[in-house]
């Protein structure tokens, strides 16, 4: 699960290192090995023209006659055991080795990845032409993607059923066949799984088409062969969606998540009657404290009251809750290993932990200072949970209460989660958005600013307009914290209109 947060991935790095260094020290060993046998050919070589110049001379001569049969007795065999000298063995033993000690990203990391990088195109609208250029949002980031790496993004997508991306990959796989000439991947795999992919997608015509093409290229491929009666047939009776479409077609989506996406990409704001309410202030009463350094709020929405406070985590706090959280990452790792594949989307894409104020007095000072910013109380809070997002991490639409339905089973005696406090705890280079779908709201990540609002509605229910979600980190590492304020003992204190 190394993909699930950046700062794991930073470890593959000292595992390739360490598969660079091996295969250099084997290259290093076999150029030793066919540089002293070039040596012997060469002296061998050598002597044996001037033998050949005078043979009969050459072989009456005693030392001659003892070299040559030396030689042929005694050295050819040498030679024999430097050819069978076994560099492999080492080169291998050594890959056993790191594979032990060092991390290796297993077949369901490799799977999270291309399903990550299939949904940054997804909600960022990112050509796949341009991403095997090394492009994101236009801007160049890396070096251009072979055929056979598209054609793995493919196969991948295939897994995962996303037969979309499946098409456009491998699609992009067969365009870079022609330039990738030593590619390991070939017309006829790239074939197969287009032809898949299109029958997956219930379009028989392309099926059909790839298939044959398929078997113009591999004319004795046997599942071809019978894919082709079978789609024919399957033509003939009109079943099956037997469309012309050219496009193959994306999975359908609920309007939410398209409003959700829109933010994510910026293609949709509040409108400006209700920006131009928002206002930014110093919010000095809440503590004596902050008479002498307020709070900077910056109001993001009015109804529901929806806040940023800006400059209210240091960075040396920040610091300090990102390297108490990292260890605590691996462990949470291990358990969801045990649940096997489970929930797929969701917790892959982020890795969490959990902070107790107890642990550490940074810890208690965040508390008090997330009491000043909501005029509420603590005490009954959860622990702080720090969030790490990987490659592509997100969190769907969601609510952070629990509806009453829901509310017996999970949350006990603390009640509810009245109040969200969302410290970001780094900047993001690109994407990463806290999204508001049915308030048009986008919050976007500054390092040692917190989001705040309220999930409860004044009448005691919960508030469903605080629907949000995390939009997909494109470039960067996200990182944030939350801290959930619970409804027991704030009845009292919770003042609605505060400011
Ligand atoms: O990371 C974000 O922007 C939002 C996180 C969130 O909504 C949550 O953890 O409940
Ligand atoms: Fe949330």
């Amino acid at each position: 699960e190394v993909f699930t947060a950046i700062t794991e991935m930073e470890e593959l790095l000292d595992t390739e290192a360490q598969f660079i260094s091996n295969l250099e020290s084997y290259i290093h060993a076999l150029d030793q090995k066919i540089s002293l046998l070039k040596g012997q050919a060469d002296d061998y070589r050598t002597k044996h023209q001037i033998a050949q110049k005078d043979t009969a001379g050459y072989v009456s001569n005693p030392i001659n006659a003892f070299l040559l049969t030396k030689r042929l007795a005694r050295d050819w065999e040498s030679i024999e055991s430097v050819v069978t000298r076994d560099l492999s063995a080492e080169f291998i033993s050594k890959m056993v080795a790191h594979k032990k000690y060092h991390k290796i990203p297993t077949d369901e990391d490799l799977n999270g990845a291309a399903v990550a990088l299939a949904r940054l195109q997804e909600t960022y609208k990112l050509n796949t032409t341009n991403v095997a250029n090394g492009e994101l949002n236009g801007v160049k980031y890396s070096s251009p993607m072979t055929s056979n790496d598209c054609f793995e993004m493919g196969r991948q997508l295939y897994l995962s059923k996303d037969y979309y991306y499946t098409i456009s990959w491998i699609g992009e796989a067969m365009d870079r066949l022609a330039i990738d000439r030593n590619s390991n991947n070939s017309l006829t795999e790239i074939l197969e799984y287009l032809s898949m992919a299109w029958s997956d997608q219930g379009n028989t015509v392309r099926a059909l088409q790839y298939t044959r093409q398929l078997l113009d290229v591999s004319p004795n491929h046997e599942a071809a062969m019978k894919n082709e009666k079978k789609l024919e047939n399957l033509l003939k009776e009109g079943g099956g969606r037997s469309t012309f479409e050219n496009e193959p077609h994306h999975k359908p989506k609920s309007n939410e998540t398209l409003t959700y996406e829109m933010l994510c990409r910026k293609e949709i704001s509040m409108s400006p009657a209700v920006a131009s309410k928002l206002k930014c202030k110093y919010v000095t009463n809440r503590s004596p404290f902050l008479k002498i350094a307020p709070l900077k709020l910056e109001e993001a929405n009015l109804e529901p009251y929806i806040v940023v406070y800006h400059d209210v985590m240091f960075d040396s706090e920040i610091d300090f809750i990102k390297e108490l959280a990292k260890p605590r990452f691996k462990r949470a790792t291990v358990g969801n290993n045990k649940h096997g594949l489970g929930v797929v989307a969701d917790y892959r894409i982020s890795k969490s932990a959990w902070l107790e104020d107890k642990e550490h007095k940074i810890l208690q000072q965040i508390s008090r200072r997330v009491e000043d910013m909501t005029g509420l109380i603590s005490e009954k809070s959860e622990k702080l949970q720090v969030v790490n997002y990987g490659i592509g991490g997100y969190y769907v639409p969601h609510l952070d209460f629990k509806k009453d339905s829901e509310l017996f089973q999970s949350v006990g005696s603390v009640g509810n989660r009245i109040v969200t406090v969302l410290f970001y705890m780094s900047d993001v280079l690109e994407g990463g958005a806290t999204v508001f779908p049915a308030l048009n709201v986008a919050l976007w990540p500054k390092k040692g600013s917190a989001a705040f609002w309220y999930n409860f509605l004044e009448s005691g229910k919960g508030d469903l307009s605080t629907l949000h979600a995390a939009c997909p980190v494109l470039i960067g590492s996200k990182w944030v914290s939350t801290k959930w304020l619970h409804e027991i003992k704030q009845h009292f204190l919770r003042p609605y209109k505060l400011w």
